[in-house]
């Protein structure tokens, strides 16, 4: 007798493993590693779930189920992706289940909770649909909306999935999702003469004879065939009858006529229009001596730094490394820190590579995601631009990875698990595929550089900027001593406000940066000193200003701005702290001529503010741009003269153990905005302590010293580079629940560490959000212990506090390598 086929099943769950499943005789040929199949769970549950791997062995302790259907012909996971899957789990001490959960698209793994939508009507649908996708139609048409456990009612449960699948490769049905809308760029009308014209005499003769009477429109009919002789560019009306003469009307009188077609274009496509894409720069002195070093760096290590000022042309390597890539037949991934606020540098890459692009955004919706998700997997596209989800793609034969600004927080995932690193795994990954990594940046982290200090990977500088400018000169402005000789408006110094005057005569344009939101973040009674609190979290109310509203930022909750104390009722009420309304609306008292706009998360909600912002800032439409540090990065703008921080104070005394580090890389980025092609550019740094250490390193751009600095204290008090950190997170609606599980977890703990590597429990600064009071357990890695046995010991303790009935509703939350 034949024995059984067992697979092992990935589902989207936080329990640990894989689940065992049977496979039926008639599936069994065709099973492959990477499909999906849908199976049922539970009681009453569907999932689609990945096939990780098969054997033989059958299961004691219970009875298996069968899988109920193969979903694909081919697999839509690689088996390097389900090892690396692996290791993620493994690493961030979460189930295979939370990675595939996040790791792949939510249209591709339906679940009894996934809620689908028709769209279209029955009428519509000529397809040849199966009974029972016509009754799933036919409901549908009549609610709307259905999630698919309701559809496994009115089908055979267990090609459920089978069939919904199908309706929405069909186009019939959607996943019921909040539509993202993608923006449209600016377009343009452009003309040109119809092809048959030119090329057939006797319609050219006969179009010459029909425009007898009307002379301008013969004249501009041959006067655009010459155009186009000429250039291989597209014609832009607007510029054409700049040059010509003309109006808009003829134009369509002629079209009307069939002599020529009027047509848009979005204005940053017309370079890819062009001959499709333009070569790459040549490169100066230095980038080339750095893209030589790169190579050679690779022959024996996989992993460089490409540490280069601000502005020295850090991208133009990129695209350099990426042609070699390319040229190898292999694929980039370029890892962005936030795709929705780099529109400028995708817009560069695809300028050079055109439709070997392919862009993984947040914006894009789920059907989109999936057939980014196929491209890839077909190997259709030979760069990926992303931000840290790109790095799940299937990728087939990849050689690069590019990790831009690779010190930025954004690529740690926070909100949902695996709390990954994007940077971190992209070595990962890469290792997986043989491939190199280029970590950039102009102020590197203090773990890459502890690599490439200690030889493990390559460092390779870029001293100077592109075009020989200096780097801007930086200057600190003394709060205290402005206060005191009041030289000062509100938050602006007069100091300040010159420059911006003077910088505007000069007719460039000025960056403002305040790293907060809101007009204040305080309001105060003046006679009680009563602040009004978010009444789910231990913060103090956000005063925006505009809407008249008082906002929380841990958990959204607004309410009215009151107009009296609830404490004391006195009517005496001050703001204190400042944030970008306020900035904004100081900037606007003391320049009412000038064109100011504001550039954060609540400017930036509108419909594609981001953008439109950008686009008139370039047109120079815009003279100053307030921002908190949405503007500190990566823009490449040529006429910004001036950058002024209003206050640096708040982000050197930020409670954390990297607060310096943090300083120093934010504002030498938002300094760097400045002065980036012709002429030196300024920045004026306002601040209580212009004595302190990391604001005068910053004025020199000493990177050295700061990081030498920095990592004395980081080895004497024991933190990274030189060891690494779990924080363990205890969450719960009672506070004594709360600390009693954290103590008895750290109590656990302690026979296996000493008070050097085992921290807390402790609250954070902020000790509860939404309702949740909040405990951390820091554990430090001692140097010479495995970090797995480490590991082990954090699972064991959570497990036998599980054990007790009582603390199993207290929220753990594992973090390894916190931010
Ligand atoms: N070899 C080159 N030829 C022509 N232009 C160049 C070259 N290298 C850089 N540039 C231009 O100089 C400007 C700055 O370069 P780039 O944006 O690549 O610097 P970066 O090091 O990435 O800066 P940052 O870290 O501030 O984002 C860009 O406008 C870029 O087009
Ligand atoms: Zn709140």
């Amino acid at each position: 007798m034949a024995a059984n086929y067992f697979a092992e099943i990935i589902l989207p769950l936080a329990l640990p493993g894989t689940f065992t499943y049977e496979i039926s005789p008639e599936d069994q040929p065709y099973l492959k590693v990477g499909q999906r199949v849908s199976v049922p769970f539970g009681t009453n549950k569907l999932y689609t779930g990945i096939v990780h791997s098969f054997h033989q062995n059958k299961p004691e302790l219970f009875k298996t189920k069968f899988i109920d259907s193969v979903l694909d012909t081919e697999p839509l996971i690689t088996e390097i992706q389900i090892q690396f899957w692996e290791w993620i789990a493994k690493y961030y001490m979460c189930s295979l289940g939370d990675v595939y959960r996040n790791a792949f698209p939510t249209a591709l793994k339906w679940e009894s909770e996934t809620f689908v939508k028709f769209i279209g009507t029955v009428a519509q649908i000529e397809e040849n649909l199966s009974e029972s996708e016509w009754m799933v139609v036919n409901a549908l048409d009549k609610k709307g909306i259905l999630a698919v456990s309701e559809i496994a009612k009115l089908v055979d449960k267990k090609s459920t999935i089978k069939i919904i699948k199908s309706l929405w490769e069909k186009g019939i049905i959607q996943l019921d999702e909040v539509l993202k809308e993608k923006y449209t760029p600016k377009v343009e009308l452009f003309i040109k003469v119809n092809p048959e014209l030119k090329s057939d005499e006797k319609f050219f003769n006969s179009s010459l004879e029909k425009l007898k009477n009307a002379a301008k429109q013969r004249e501009t009919l041959l006067q655009l065939i010459v155009e186009e002789s000429q250039s291989s560019k597209p014609i832009k009306i607007s510029k054409f009858i700049k040059k010509f003469g003309g109006n808009h009307a003829m134009f369509r009188s002629m079209e009307e006529k069939g002599m020529v077609e009027i047509y848009d274009l979005e204005i940053s496509r017309i370079d890819e229009i062009d001959n499709k894409t333009i070569d790459s720069e040549a490169l100066n002195f230095e980038q080339n001596q750095a893209l030589k070093t790169i190579g050679n760096y690779f022959e024996e290590k996989k992993t460089v730094l490409l540490h280069g000022v601000t502005s020295s042309g850090k991208t133009e390597v990129y695209i350099k490394l990426i042609e070699q890539n390319l040229e190898e037949d292999k694929t980039t991934l370029f890892l962005l820190p936030e795709i929705s606020i780099s529109s400028q540098m995708v817009q560069r890459i695809r300028k050079y590579f055109g439709d070997k692009v392919g862009i993984y955004h947040s914006k894009f919706n789920q059907n989109e995601r999936v057939e980014l998700w196929n491209k890839t997997l077909n190997d259709e596209y030979k760069i990926i631009i992303g931000a840290r989800s790109a790095l799940f793609l299937p990728f087939q034969n990849l050689g690069l990875i590019i990790v831009d600004e690779e010190q930025e927080t954004a690529y740690k995932q926070t909100d949902s698990r695996p709390y990954f690193h994007a940077r971190d795994m992209a070595l990962v990954l890469a290792n997986f595929y043989q491939a190199n990594v280029i970590l950039g940046s102009a102020t590197p982290s203090l773990e890459t550089y502890q690599n490439a200090q200690t030889g493990k990977y390559g460092h390779v500088q870029l001293t100077k900027r592109f075009t020989d400018v200096p780097l801007p000169k930086i200057e600190l402005i003394d709060l205290r001593a402005a206060m005191r000789s009041k030289e000062i408006t509100g938050d602006i110094s007069n100091l300040l406000r010159e420059a911006i005057i003077e910088t505007i005569k000069e007719g460039k344009q000025v960056l403002i940066f305040q790293n907060r939101r809101g007009f204040a973040p305080v309001v105060e009674c003046t006679s009680c000193g009563h602040s009004p609190f978010c009444p789910n979290c231990d913060v103090p109310l956000t005063l925006h200003k505009m809407s008249n509203l008082l906002k929380c930022h841990y958990c959204g909750h607004s309410q009215a701005k009151p107009s009296k104390c609830s404490n004391c009722q006195s009517l005496e009420l001050d703001t204190k702290g400042i944030g970008t309304e306020q900035i904004e609306v100081q900037l606007e008292s003391i320049f009412p001529k000038l064109k100011i706009a504001r550039m954060d998360v609540d400017a930036m909600r509108r419909k594609f503010a981001y953008e439109k912002t950008l686009e008139a800032f370039e047109e120079r439409e815009i003279d100053i741009i307030v921002g908190t540090q949405m503007i500190a990065k990566g823009l490449d703008f040529s006429n910004v003269g001036l950058v002024g921080v209003i206050r640096a104070d708040s982000m050197l005394n930020f409670p954390d153990f990297r607060a310096h580090e943090k300083a120093f890389q934010l504002l030498t980025q938002v300094a760097g905005r400045a002065g980036r092609r012709n002429e030196q550019g300024k920045v004026l740094i306002q601040t209580y302590n212009p004595d302190h250490e990391i604001l005068q390193n910053v004025t020199r751009y000493d990177f050295e010293k700061t990081a030498k600095d920095i990592l004395y204290e980081r080895k004497s008090f024991l933190y990274p580079p030189f060891l690494r950190l779990i924080q363990i997170t205890f969450r719960h609606a009672k506070k004594e629940k709360v600390d009693k599980v954290s103590e008895a977890f750290v109590n656990l703990l302690k026979p296996n560490f000493d008070e050097k590597h085992l921290l807390g429990p402790e609250e954070p600064s902020i000790s509860r959000i939404r309702n949740l009071y909040i405990k951390n357990v820091l554990i430090k890695i001692p140097e010479n212990a495995s970090p797995q046995s480490v590991k082990n010991l954090i699972e064991k303790g959570i497990a036998s506090l599980y054990t007790v009935q009582a603390f199993r509703s207290v929220r753990i939350e594992i973090d390894v390598d916190p931010q």
